[in-house]
């Protein structure tokens, strides 16, 4: 099988995303400049030196029993551990970047934005994205594949294996 290069950078973003410890959403994004070098990738995850196992997971209660205070976004991760700047570049990620991302990458340079889920498009959040990335000119469009799956193999056929 031979994959596109927006198959291969969404693949990267997706192979990414099992880095997170979200028990419902695992995001992945992969950061591309226009010499389609990898110059930045993320996950949703705690900050640095926030125990991924002291901070909440949850989803419930009070503003500060909740993720969503502490997590940082995978875009944004992806943004922050990017090694150059980003101007031009384009971001492959999981899931359409929320209205914060959203700024982030506006803010960052970034002019488009390939994703694959658009599952929370009927929030305020996903369309504050959209028009704020219309008013910017961040082209943004989804993913268009005919693969459903790619497998990856750790096990190595018995011939290539060790001993
Ligand atoms: N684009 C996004 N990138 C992300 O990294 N996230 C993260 C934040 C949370 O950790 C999780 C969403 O949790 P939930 O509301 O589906 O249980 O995904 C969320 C969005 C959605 O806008
Ligand atoms: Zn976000």
């Amino acid at each position: 099988m031979i994959i596109s290069w927006d198959e291969y950078f969404m693949g990267i973003a997706l192979f990414s995303k099992y880095r997170s410890k979200d028990p419902h959403t695992q995001v992945g994004a992969c950061i591309v400049n226009e010499d389609k070098h990898i110059v930045g990738v993320g996950y949703n995850g705690m900050p640095n030196g926030c125990s991924d196992a002291e901070f909440p997971w949850g989803s419930t209660g009070e503003f500060g029993d909740k993720k969503y205070a502490y997590v940082v976004h995978a875009e944004l991760n992806a943004i922050l551990n990017a090694s150059t700047s980003l101007k031009g570049c384009r971001i492959y990620t999981s899931l359409f970047p929320c209205n914060e991302c959203c700024k982030a990458i506006i803010q960052s340079g970034i002019k488009e934005v390939i994703y694959l889920s658009d599952k929370y498009a009927a929030t305020d959040s996903t369309r504050a994205s959209k028009r704020m990335f219309a008013a910017a000119g961040v082209h943004y469009r989804r993913l268009e594949t005919d693969i459903e799956e790619l497998p990856v193999n750790f096990v190595l056929p018995k011939g290539e294996r060790e001993g």
